[in-house]
């Protein structure tokens, strides 16, 4: 190893284009800061991506501590050999979660395929409400913790639905109850891990895309992720800060505000400077609204000030059929070429 798993934040190089998202207080929105919530409003609007600052809050605390503990049992998960972890890719059966080898997606409409490892753990499974999908020692030992893992993320999940929606001046549980934790949901926690790539030959590890369901609460410690600037044809890098999450807007969060929220495109490369010799890491928990509600504009607030009938489909398809449409034309086994690469797209033709 060139450096320390400490230096991780302060390797990352000053020369490279820095994208410039803005850091919201998770206390400050915990004790009701009406200034904060309107800045996370304003860079949900605006980007969709944003730092959440965990200091000096008990939920952040949490789920830093816990955010640790994950990145430890991730590299745990890899280091068993790649015949044990394709036991349980479930692919082949239409499952979403399990493990995905490198090359099993495509990133683009010409099929390039990707360069990393995925494992996704469903939400419903390590909290015994859906189907427990068979998994290695080293994960079912670690259910209590996954469990612990899943509700931090919720709490704080929880307190951003209730801002953006009271921002929205819609009923302040508009959008926690559209994701109960006890429901079933596609809502997962995944491990991402990417080899580096030979130094001649860098590209993208994971294609541009935006997040199929509601907000993402990532950990980075290395850089790698990118965002297209708005408006722009400019993609800039994702600086991980110590003791914040990364967080962005999916696409539910434009369908459900009628295209006020932003679901901001994004890609991950080879980490920039000499954290390209590294392996990277990459810790993610996505929030998906429950399979049975509709991806559609809800009704109140500054949301009924959108004209209707912008963005085709007023019905809404019902989140379980958006997610298998989604997933299905990125794997390898069913894509067809640019048609299933179109097929299978969300909000991000909206800039
Ligand atoms: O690894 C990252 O930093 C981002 C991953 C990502 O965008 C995704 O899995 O949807
Ligand atoms: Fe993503």
């Amino acid at each position: 190893m060139p450096f320390q798993s400490s230096d991780l934040f302060s390797s990352f190089p000053n020369d490279v284009p820095k994208a410039p998202l803005v850091t919201i207080s998770l206390h400050k929105l915990v004790t009701n800061d009406d200034e904060e919530k309107n800045r996370l409003f304003e860079a949900s609007k605006l980007l969709g991506f944003f730092y959440l600052d965990m200091g000096g809050c008990e939920d952040g605390e949490t789920l830093l501590r816990g955010s640790d503990e994950m990145f430890d049992l991730m590299e745990r998960f890899y280091d068993l050999p790649l015949e044990e972890k394709r036991k349980y890719d479930f692919a082949a059966q239409g499952s979403y979660f399990g493990y995905k080898g490198m090359g099993a997606e495509v990133i683009d409409e010409k099929g390039t395929r990707d360069k990393n490892e995925i494992y996704n753990i469903s939400k419903d499974d390590i909290l015994s409400i859906g189907t427990q999908v068979p998994a290695p020692d080293v994960i079912t030992t670690k259910r209590t913790s996954l469990a612990a893992y899943i509700q931090s993320n919720n709490a704080i999940l929880y307190t951003l639905f209730n801002s953006l929606a009271t921002s929205l001046h819609l009923p302040p549980s508009t959008f926690t109850s559209l994701h109960r934790l006890e429901s079933p949901s596609g809502c997962h926690i995944r491990f991402i891990r990417a080899p580096p790539q030979p130094q001649t030959q860098r590209s993208l590890a994971l294609g541009e895309h935006t997040d199929f369901g509601s907000l993402t609460i990532l950990f980075n410690r290395i850089g790698g992720l990118q965002v297209l600037l708005p408006g722009t044809s400019d993609w800039v890098y994702v600086r991980p800060m110590r003791g914040c999450a990364i967080i962005n807007l999916g696409d539910a969060m434009v369908k459900f505000s009628a295209g006020i929220l932003r679901s901001n495109l994004h890609r991950v490369v080879a980490p920039p400077g000499r954290q390209g010799d590294l392996v990277r890491y990459s810790l993610v928990y996505f929030s998906r609204p429950e399979y049975e509600v509709k991806m559609k504009r809800v009704e109140g607030g500054l949301v009924d000030e959108v004209p209707r009938g912008e963005g085709g489909n007023e019905d809404g398809e019902s989140t379980r059929e958006w997610l298998m449409r989604r997933h299905q034309g990125r794997k390898v086994q069913f894509f067809k070429g640019a048609e299933s690469w179109e097929g299978a797209m969300g909000t991000e033709a909206r800039l």
